[in-house]
């Protein structure tokens, strides 16, 4: 697919570097080493474990010498590892995520949406609030003012970006629905943002492929990826082409209810999403960071065209 699109120009004397110095440029350690942990090393503290020091890793076996919560409700994960040490990650309980939504700060607006969303079928589709709040702060951050969105339903997130957007900054909003279009073109309307939001009704990669031979490659700050789970790989060709240098891409359900990383799960769109994960974590035109907010989103960096 990339080959068959316009790359974005060079700037005035420069070449694209090959893919070995540029590599070495952006991390010392090759991401392309990169090894995913074992699962086996993978285990669960009991609720009732203090943070504190940890024992001694010397002669200490992790699953067998530490407490675990036989009904899986430990906010603490450990991960045993003799690269990573014994590293200590949060995972997501319902009171530690109700805790954590009590922290976001969701605009009336966005909640009336997310209430009014939540009575409809496919409302687990939507983004969650922490999700949107940090796709609104990336847009924030990055000062971005050209954006797209690929898969609107109702609107959630892409009315969390138009807030965030300034007057003068424009989100392209593809959505093939075109009933799900008229809730999400109510709220933009109410939310007083219409205005920042061009919505095209159809087929995203359509929208996408036409936008290219429009001649607006290179032109975009930000781009959100949550439509069609199978064509994944289509949607972020055409977007990297859509996106400066510089400009950010975030892929949403990656983790995929966690379906991607258990081995006996062999679906079809599962199957896709894990193929994709491993084409973007050895893709030298980005870099990455995997992060498990939500369904687990990646934020892609284009890095050069
Ligand atoms: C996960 S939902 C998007 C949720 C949205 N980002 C939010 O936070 O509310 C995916 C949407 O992508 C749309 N979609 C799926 N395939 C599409 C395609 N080929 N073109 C345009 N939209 C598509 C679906 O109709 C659906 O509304």
């Amino acid at each position: 697919m990339a080959g068959s699109l316009r790359s974005c120009s060079p700037s005035p004397g420069s070449t694209r570097p090959s893919l070995r110095p540029l590599l070495r440029l952006v991390s010392p350690r090759s991401f392309l080493s990169a090894r995913p942990l074992s699962p086996s090393s993978v285990s669960y503290l009991g609720s009732h474990v203090q943070f504190g020091r940890l024992p001694s890793r010397r002669g200490f076996s992790a699953v067998a010498s530490v407490p675990v919560s036989a009904d899986g409700t430990s906010p603490v994960l450990i991960v045993e590892d003799d690269k990573y040490a014994r590293k200590r990650v949060i995972r997501l309980t319902p009171a530690l995520y109700s805790y954590l939504m009590a922290n976001v700060r969701e605009q009336p607006i966005l909640r009336e949406l997310r209430e009014e969303t939540a009575t409809m079928h496919g409302s687990q589709m939507q983004v969650s609030p922490d999700e949107a709040q940090l796709l609104s702060m990336l847009v924030q951050i990055l000062g971005a003012q050209q954006c797209i969105e690929v898969g609107v339903y109702t609107g959630y997130s892409s009315l969390a970006i138009a807030l965030i957007l300034p007057e003068s900054g424009r989100l392209v909003a593809c959505e093939k629905d075109a009933r799900c279009l008229e809730i999400a073109k109510k709220y933009y309307e109410r939310a007083g943002v219409s205005h920042k939001v061009d919505v095209r009704h159809g087929d995203a990669a359509d929208t996408l492929r036409a936008m290219i031979q429009n001649g607006e490659s290179c032109s975009y700050d930000f781009a959100f990826l949550d439509a069609n789970k199978r064509a994944y790989d289509q949607y972020f060709e055409m977007l990297l082409e859509l996106v400066k240098v510089g400009g950010v891409i975030v892929i949403d359900n990656v983790l995929w209810q966690g379906r991607v990383a258990d081995p006996l799960v062999d679906d079809p769109k599962t199957v896709s999403i894990r193929d994709f994960n491993s084409k973007i974590l050895r893709d030298s035109r980005v870099n990455i960071s995997m992060v498990p907010i939500g369904d687990g989103i990646t934020m892609c960096r284009k890095i050069w065209s």
